[in-house]
């Protein structure tokens, strides 16, 4: 007999496993399938956790290698791979037992297998279960995209995964691209002291940022060694005797760089095939991400979906967000509503740190919304000038003649946590007078942002 669900969650990642967590609290019948080896999903076992806790480390060692600029004696500072990686999976393993055990405490029914949809209600498992279900998730992330770049489907080229499994210390590594994992792991890798050359289509890294944003990690990046190419063309991957050899075209000039190893970090793509989506009437996206309504209803009203595998970000807190949301929506239940992605928030966890809420320039500009821009650099700031992190700078953006914050961007030491006081005004329509209020404590990082908070009101 086929067994009936209220509600499936398909992949127990971020998305899938909070939206199964939210269902729980309004129904007893609820089953998550998940075909994955281990359970956890991306940012616990291979995202952002195994990678915020190596850099972390990396970060730690570059302060230590430069302690002389601290007045410091640090004879030697190096990296102890074995440590390294043990800590890691130490680390993880806390993460990822936690979980397990949510998974598995007798709350869901639990399947190990993979699903795919074989009518609008039916899923088959592997083993050829068929469940059926009056509403679903699909939660089933995404992989790694490999673009069609001759050699680049060799077995042996790394992808982020093998960076943050990595035991051993590679002599030198291709990082190929310029998007958020590849400047992650170029600058972790660089630190720890391997020859890093990262090779970049776009003229700058991190291309959705604002160009004096990508330009300041850039110049960060080359102050520390890394050797950067921007504005490429990648012709070709070849494997050589030594490791492998990228072949691109830069300045009009054909150029080549060999190293031991190479790490596809071009980008991602949804995990939507093999899913039976046309069987249940789930339409994609020309990108090939699940076409969602901003109730995350999919274009099955019975079938949402939440996380890497419907966007439109690839973000964990997005993915939660959406999956909770969704669950509550399946029920009928009331709760915070639809995500607003005008108050989105991002980061990146390279050294400058970057971080982004709100409306961007470019945004602003599309809508023609008048607006003032303001910003403050952090060479010219006492806390940052002591802690020798003076690369960037803090922009508010403030709304005329409201003042209220529509965004912000900060390239700086620990941006991703002095964010979030710009995120908590974004969100809650705060102006910038609400916000001069505010006690800013005396020295610390987060007091920057009281100067084009100033600007702000005086050009009102
Ligand atoms: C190196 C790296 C670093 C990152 N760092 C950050 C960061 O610092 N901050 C941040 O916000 N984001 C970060 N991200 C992105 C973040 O990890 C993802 O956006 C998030 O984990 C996606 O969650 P998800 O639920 O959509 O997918 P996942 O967590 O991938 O879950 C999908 C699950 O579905 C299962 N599945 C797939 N197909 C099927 C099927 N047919 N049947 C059953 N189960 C299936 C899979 O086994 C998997 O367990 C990082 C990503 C990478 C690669
Ligand atoms: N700190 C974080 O929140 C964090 C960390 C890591 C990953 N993530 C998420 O994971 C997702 C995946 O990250 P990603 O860096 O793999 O993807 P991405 O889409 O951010 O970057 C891919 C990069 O590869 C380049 N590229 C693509 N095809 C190319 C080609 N043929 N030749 C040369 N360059 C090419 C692109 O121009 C881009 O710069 C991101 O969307 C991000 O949101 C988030």
């Amino acid at each position: 007999m086929t067994k009936t669900y209220d509600f499936i969650a398909i992949g127990g990642g971020s998305g899938g496993f909070n939206a199964a967590r939210v269902a729980r609290g309004y129904s007893d019948s609820v089953a998550v399938i998940d075909g994955a080896e281990e359970l956890g999903g991306l940012c616990i076992l291979r995202g952002c956790m195994p990678s915020k806790t190596l850099i972390y480390s990396a970060e730690v060692l570059h302060l230590a290698q430069n302690a002389k600029k601290f007045g410091l004696n640090i004879p030697e500072a190096t990296v102890d791979m074995t440590a390294l990686h043990k800590r890691k999976v130490e680390t993880i393993k806390d993460f990822s037992d936690y979980r397990v055990e949510s998974m598995t405490s007798g709350k869901y029914d639990l399947y190990r297998s993979f699903a795919k949809f074989i009518d609008g209600n039916t899923i088959e498992l592997s083993d050829g279960t068929r469940l059926t279900g009056k509403k679903f998730i699909i939660g089933t992330g995404s992989s790694v995209s490999i673009p069609a770049v001759p050699g680049l489907n060799d077995s042996e080229i790394w992808t982020s995964d093998q960076v943050l499994d990595l035991d051993f210390l590679p002599q030198s590594v291709i990082v190929l691209g310029g998007g958020v994992v590849a400047c992650e792991l170029a600058q972790f890798l660089n630190r720890v002291g391997t020859k890093v050359t990262q090779i970049q289509r776009s003229p700058h890294i991190l291309k959705d940022q604002a160009e004096d944003v990508s330009r300041t990690v850039e110049k960060a990046f080359r102050d520390e060694g890394l050797d950067l190419y921007t504005g490429t063309t990648l012709k070709s991957v070849e494997k050589t005797g030594k490791g492998f050899t990228a072949v691109f075209d830069h300045e009009g000039q054909e150029k080549s760089v060999t190293a031991n190893y190479v790490v596809n970090a071009m980008g991602r793509r949804p995990n939507t095939a093999n899913l039976g989506l046309e069987k249940a009437g789930v339409a994609l996206l020309p990108n090939g991400q699940i076409k969602t309504d901003e109730h995350q209803r999919t274009t099955n009203p019975d079938i949402y979906a939440a996380g890497d595998c419907a966007g439109p970000f690839e973000i964990v807190h997005t993915a939660v967000l959406q999956g909770e949301y969704a669950a509550r929506h399946a029920f009928g239940k009331p709760g915070p509503g639809p995500l607003n992605y005008d108050h989105m928030l991002d980061v990146v966890f390279t050294d400058p740190q970057v971080a982004r809420v709100g409306l961007t320039e470019k945004a602003l500009k599309e809508r023609g919304i008048d607006y003032i821009a303001a910003d403050y650099p952090f060479d010219d700031h006492g806390k940052s000038i002591l802690m020798e992190a003076k690369y960037g700078f803090v922009r508010i953006f403030g709304e005329k003649p409201s003042g209220r914050i529509l965004g912000a961007e900060i390239v700086s030491k620990d941006a991703g946590e002095l964010i979030h006081a710009l995120s908590v005004a974004v969100s809650n329509n705060l102006t910038a007078a609400d916000l001069l209020k505010t006690h800013w404590y005396h020295p610390t990082l987060a007091e920057i942002m009281s100067y084009p908070l100033e600007d702000i009101v005086d050009e009102l």
